[in-house]
């Protein structure tokens, strides 16, 4: 088998006159944690849509385990193995946090029972055992992301996408969210993660992929990213996040 789980060639996409993406082509490696940066309005979330069947591409192709997947929708990826977040988090705000989980596992053919324990452990894992029988309205907004990560976990990907899900935690939230994605990685899952916390990703990360104006700037290790003067100009450079450089 190959050890990339998802490649693109070429993809674009196009939104009225903006070009949200252009022609982007790359590779996730299986077993790989590859971080996404890129200035406000890159292409990150389009690109993330796009290969997980939220929208459709204009013209590329996708591949997944070497299978064509372009036209597939999100819930093909997702019976498929792929899981992801949302900036927006789809969590069911009538339900408590072990039953939104729960019903992610469900999706997966597991007993009620099994459902629960599973729904448990992954709430456990994530840091949110103590919220379990909350209605996951009474959640904040970060939190509420975390539990869409869970949810994410509940269908048992093999190739996750988080969009965000650090941002607006504490900085040592953000040390144990960042301790349990390793862990996840450790038991084998593969692993995006789109984040503006340059300091974070660059250690979380294996690669770096640099998203800029729908383009790929590049895609490399995260030292060799970070150091280059083009990645500098155009992400690191343009205020905001200098500070977490
Ligand atoms: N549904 C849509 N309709 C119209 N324009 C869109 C839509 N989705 C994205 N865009 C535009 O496409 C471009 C890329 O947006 P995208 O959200 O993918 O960027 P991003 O890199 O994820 O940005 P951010 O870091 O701010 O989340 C932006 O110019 C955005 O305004």
């Amino acid at each position: 088998m190959s050890d990339w789980i998802l490649e693109t060639k070429g993809v674009q996409k196009t939104f009225g006159g903006v070009k949200a993406l252009q022609d982007i082509t790359f590779h996730i490696q299986r077993g790989e944690i590859l971080g996404v940066i890129g200035p406000n309005g890159a292409g990150k979330t389009t690109a993330i849509n796009v290969i997980t069947g939220v929208i459709a591409p204009d013209a590329g192709e996708i591949f997944y385990e070497s299978k064509p997947v372009t036209k597939s929708r999100l819930f093909l990826s997702s019976r498929m193995g792929m899981a992801r977040t949302f900036q927006h988090p789809q969590t069911l705000n009538s339900l408590d946090c072990l039953d939104n989980v729960k019903v992610a596992c469900l999706t997966r053919g597991m007993s009620h029972k099994e459902a629960e324990q599973k729904a448990e452990e992954i709430l456990d894992l994530v840091g949110l055992h103590s919220f379990l029988h909350e209605p996951s309205s009474s959640l904040n907004f970060a939190q509420r992301k975390v539990l869409d990560m869970a949810r994410a976990l509940g269908t048992q990907p093999k190739l996750l996408f988080l969009d965000e899900v650090l941002t607006g935690l504490t900085d040592e939230e953000i040390q144990d969210l960042v301790k349990k994605i390793r862990s996840l990685k450790n038991q084998g899952l593969t692993i995006v993660i789109i984040e503006h916390l340059v300091k974070v990703i660059r250690s979380v990360s294996d690669r770096l992929l640099v998203l800029d104006t729908g383009k790929v700037l590049m895609q490399d290790l995260p030292d060799v990213v970070l150091s280059n003067p083009l990645v500098i100009e155009s992400y690191i450079g343009k205020g905001g996040v200098a500070q977490n450089a």
